[in-house]
């Protein structure tokens, strides 16, 4: 995309459009109590269940990135993503849960929320019906947003040390983390570099999508919120 002759790369239009809701999530009384460890742990206990879910769908749609992509060297990327997920960030819900007293069988039978269920199903659908540019846009903001969260908590002296989140905060701003994050951000610009501007409307719609799914996943941990009538 070229803006009165300086080229802006599309992550860069992104960053700045979503700015105000980014920063409703910074501001979101679920990370806020995260960061000052004040955050009510059954809020915690039911996000990381629900996380868990997520991230078994997120998952695959990394699967679907390998199957998308066109070289070698991508589809070994999209391989490593999916394997630093369901074996590294993954393991930290695992480790979250034994401490809950939750089994990893309860983990992967417990029930997605309406919301888990809707932004999974979306991301799903958009990655398999969709051009590699518009699974990446669909996924990144998962990985982008929670790099800046975990980063922006990490400064916050003290947190990263807190008993409960401090393992939070520490993956999130994680060096591994934030790598995972940029190779996506990288990707997504690569392939948006020749694209139409109707194109590029395209992928800001999903891109757009997923980041308000974002806020309302903190939403639906701080509300504990469930089907009508389940607890
Ligand atoms: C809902 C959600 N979004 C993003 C992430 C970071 N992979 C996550 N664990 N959960």
């Amino acid at each position: 995309m070229k803006t009165s002759g300086i080229k802006v790369k599309f992550s860069e239009r992104l960053y700045e459009k979503l700015q105000p809701i980014w920063r409703e999530n910074h501001n979101h009384p679920f990370v806020r109590g995260i960061g000052d460890g004040t955050l009510d742990q059954q809020k915690f206990r039911f996000y990381m269940i629900q996380d868990y879910l997520y991230l078994i769908d997120y998952s695959k749609v990394f699967a679907l990135g390998a199957v998308k992509a066109n070289d070698v060297e991508t589809m070994g990327k999209f391989a490593s993503l999916l394997n630093e997920t369901l074996n590294f960030e993954m393991s930290l819900h695992r480790q979250y849960a034994a401490r809950f007293g939750i089994s990893e069988e309860e983990l992967e039978q417990a029930k997605p929320s309406p919301i888990t269920l809707a932004y999974t199903h979306y991301m799903l659908h958009a990655s398999q019906n969709g051009t590699l540019a518009e699974l990446i846009a669909a996924l990144l903001p998962c990985a982008w947003s929670y790099w800046e969260i975990g980063k922006e908590l990490n400064e916050i002296p003290g947190a990263s040390e807190h008993g409960l989140y401090g393992d939070w905060i520490k993956m999130y701003s994680s060096k591994e983390f934030g790598e995972l994050a940029t190779w996506c951000i990288d990707l997504l610009d690569e392939h948006t570099a020749e694209k139409s501007e109707r194109e590029l409307a395209k992928l800001e719609e999903i891109f757009l999508n997923t980041t308000r799914y974002e806020y309302m996943f903190w939403e639906m941990a701080y509300n504990e919120q469930m089907w009508p009538g389940e607890a």
